[in-house]
């Protein structure tokens, strides 16, 4: 499946445009959005997912245009994890996911495997029983993502994910969505550069309500090539001359001095070597040049 987003503008009141003219596609596998907070991110799933009308401009999946007439088709191929969910408080998790599987059709044996399927791949068949009002930030968000995969969806919208879970957990996410990506279409938004370049081949990085850059990892690392450097110093006034007049994407104190990692087009003005650009690097190289 692949979903087809031309000239698409979505403005708010007064006249905030939350996506600019957005043009691009999203392939089979896992597709990331990168962007700063209120770069269009949600707005642009909430799009995909049905919620919003654009003002201007089409979306199709494959050759299904998004239209009201259309939505019900397309709404049945779509899990959708937005990024606030509150689910009945009062449930069990179990009882929570029972229920939304019988809602969406989920035949009944069918919808036990699952559940239990995916309870087991997001490490929260211990909390089963507990109800959704005395689950933790970080499984709440876990039992959000199983009731996006239950109906297991040709196009799955995840909106932050990862956010609120621990460093394994995380990975065990990502990894359910690569594994889960295998012959769907996986969008997942996140402000975390290092999820999606484990996660992804493909992504498009959107700031502002325009997107910056739309394609596959290794040509966004290219792009940066050659504008990464490192500097090493011992003097503070140094550093803060460094931060001043550059794009700093990391420092690290070292025994004898500190590193810092200086994203510029030019070599700076100061004693440094050029660095292997990492994903990190070549998101704030498009985001600023
Ligand atoms: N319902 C709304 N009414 C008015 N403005 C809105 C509305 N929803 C979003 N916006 C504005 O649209 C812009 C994009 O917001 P959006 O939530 O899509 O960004 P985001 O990339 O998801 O950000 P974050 O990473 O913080 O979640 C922001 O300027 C935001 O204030």
């Amino acid at each position: 499946m692949s979903i087809q987003i031309e000239n698409v503008t979505v403005a708010f009141q007064k006249g905030v445009k939350a996506l600019d003219d957005i043009s691009f596609t999203i392939p089979s596998g896992v597709y990331g959005l990168l962007g700063e907070n209120g770069a269009g991110k949600t707005t642009l799933m909430r799009v995909l997912a049905t919620l919003l009308g654009p003002d201007s401009g089409e979306v199709r999946m494959n050759d299904l245009l998004y239209r009201e007439r259309n939505y019900p088709s397309i709404q049945k191929k779509i899990g959708y994890l937005p990024q606030e969910l509150s689910l009945y408080p009062n449930l069990t998790v179990r009882e929570c996911l029972e229920y939304l599987g019988a809602m969406s059709g989920i035949a009944e044996g069918e919808c036990r495997k699952r559940i239990d399927y995916y309870l087991e791949k997001t490490s929260l068949e211990e909390h089963q029983k507990k109800k959704m009002k005395q689950l933790s930030g970080g499984m709440k968000r876990r039992v959000g993502l199983v009731q996006a995969l239950l109906n297991e969806p040709e196009f799955l919208i995840v909106d932050e994910p990862t956010t609120g879970l621990d460093p394994e957990e995380r990975i065990r996410i990502r990894n359910l969505l690569v594994e889960f990506a295998v012959g769907r279409t996986v969008l997942f938004s996140t402000h975390v550069v290092e999820d999606l370049a484990a996660a992804c081949s493909q992504l498009s990085v959107l700031k502002k309500g325009k997107m910056l850059y739309s394609g596959s990892v290794s040509e966004l690392l290219k792009l940066a090539d050659g504008h990464a450097w490192i500097c090493k110093t011992e003097e503070e006034q140094q550093v803060r001359l460094l931060e001043q007049k550059y794009h700093v994407s990391s420092k690290q104190i070292l025994e004898d001095g500190m590193t810092i990692r200086v994203i510029s087009p030019v070599k700076p003005e100061v004693p440094c070597s050029p660095a292997k650009v990492t994903l990190e690097d070549a998101y704030i190289y498009v985001s600023n040049f």
